[in-house]
């Protein structure tokens, strides 16, 4: 594919998200059906850089482009953001940066525009912008007002760090199937492939992290299910949630299955393992993953907050309530999340992670234990949230998952980065 081409696919990826709302998920998964492997790490990384820079690149296109570009030609501001990109932070020489990104706009059918382009990247060349970065944190934090301010009230104390972990790659972390594969094959497998792995992870004991990016299915066992690509964070949920044999379990919002799975590769012997979710197109990749691990569950297509619709009255042992939030502790992986949610969505999803507290309360039996999951790091979804239930609910008490956890500090928030993980948050609740 034309180096051109691929410039003007980036830019469509970068309308799809900034302009349409669209997640990076559903724009490549178009886009990269078209692209060899080399291309698409290319295509990746290139629109990463530009959402993890937004506000800084933004900030000297202001500079270059006096007028804002309009309808149909907005696509041209997104091309110019992955040019100065390139020049900015990328080791593509200046010559290529420019020459294909002017080239870029006969693909967008913007040909009247490459007189413009040119312009706009020579000058930040000419002016040597890039030695000028704003002085304003919340640009250089590359973040939205509202997220950065959130964080900013968070953590005031370790800001700095929490921003860097948000904006670095994360390393790609495996969870091994222990019903297909010992830890210790698995990797004398990966070694067979010269592949480089860390293993032995404190709480996350089928975690393997790969140090490059590779072609999941290419790695051994794949099809046979050996593995299954989790973060670490993610991985202590089915170690927190402990299912014993004989018990009933319901992971309350359980596609795409990852949690689910893990918690049956633990514990084979369930009497039943539940796995409810209201989106049946992601209950079918619950059903791929079961099918490709060679696990079984029932599923369930439906509403966690209105049990009456779908429950049938025998109530559970333990309950994984992974409930929907902002994924403010996996934007170092999905860098589109800061600019597809917005300040009013986190009030929005409070209520929504209360109601489905309430809801599945009741479904638990008396001894059992509901595990809360997040991976969020925002105070209002996690922390405020088990307090507020803590006070609302007598029968409910914290069931503390390290030292720290304690009924006015309830919970664990892992931050980006801690342990080389995701952010997440753990409460776990036993009902008296
Ligand atoms: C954070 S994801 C779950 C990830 C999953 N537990 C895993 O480990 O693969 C949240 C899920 O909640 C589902 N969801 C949102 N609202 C729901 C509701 N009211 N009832 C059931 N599922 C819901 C979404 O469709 C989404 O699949």
């Amino acid at each position: 594919m034309s180096a051109a081409k691929l410039r003007a696919d980036g830019a469509t990826a970068l309308f799809s998200v900034l302009e349409q709302g669209q997640s990076l998920r559903q724009s490549f998964a178009y886009l990269q059906a078209q692209h060899n492997e080399k291309d698409k790490a290319w295509l990746q990384e290139m629109v990463y850089g530009v959402l993890r820079n937004l506000p800084q690149l933004q900030y000297w296109l202001r500079q270059l482009l006096h007028k804002p570009l309009k309808s149909k030609q907005k696509i041209v501001e997104h091309l110019l953001l992955l040019g100065i990109y390139q020049l900015a932070f990328s080791r593509v020489s200046t010559h290529a940066a420019v020459a294909e990104t002017v080239g870029a706009c006969d693909k967008l059918k913007c040909n009247g525009l490459k007189g413009l382009v040119n312009a706009c990247l020579r000058n930040f060349i000419r002016q040597d912008l890039n030695a000028h970065r704003s002085e304003d944190p919340r640009i250089a934090s590359g973040m939205p007002k509202w997220l950065y301010r959130r964080l900013k009230d968070n953590y005031p104390q370790n800001l700095p760090a929490l921003l860097v972990a948000m904006n670095t790659r994360p390393p790609i972390w495996l969870r091994v199937n222990q019903q297909q594969v010992s830890l210790d094959d698995f990797c004398d497998a990966l070694s067979e492939q010269h592949i480089q792995f860390d293993t032995n992870i404190a709480d996350a004991p089928q975690a393997v992290i790969l140090r490059k990016g590779y072609d999941l299915t290419t790695l051994p066992g794949y099809s046979q299910g050996w593995f299954s690509a989790q973060d670490g964070a993610a991985q202590l949920a089915a170690g927190l949630l402990s299912a014993q044999p004989k018990e009933r379990i319901l992971d309350a919002c359980a596609a795409p299955g990852g949690k689910t799975c893990h918690i049956l590769e633990l514990q084979p012997e369930l009497d039943e393992c539940l796995a409810l979710d209201l989106d049946a197109e992601r209950l079918h990749r619950v059903a791929e993953n079961l099918e490709r691990l060679k696990l079984n569950a029932e599923l369930l297509q439906g509403d966690a907050a209105e049990p009456e619709t779908w429950w049938d009255g025998r109530s559970f042992d333990r309950i994984l309530l992974d409930a929907p939030c902002s994924a403010t502790g996996v934007i170092r992986r999905h860098p589109d999340i800061r600019w597809l949610r917005k300040d009013s969505d986190i009030e929005q999803l409070v209520q929504t992670q209360a109601q489905l507290l309430e809801s599945l309360w009741p479904l638990l039996k008396a001894g059992g234990t509901l595990l809360y999951a997040t991976c969020s790091i925002l105070e209002q979804e996690n922390r405020m949230q088990i307090l507020r239930f803590l006070r609302d609910h007598q029968d409910a008490k914290l069931s503390p998952v390290h030292p720290q956890d304690t009924p006015e500090q309830p919970g664990m928030q892992i931050l980006p980065g801690d342990r080389e993980m995701d952010g997440f948050y753990y409460a776990r609740l036993i009902k008296c």
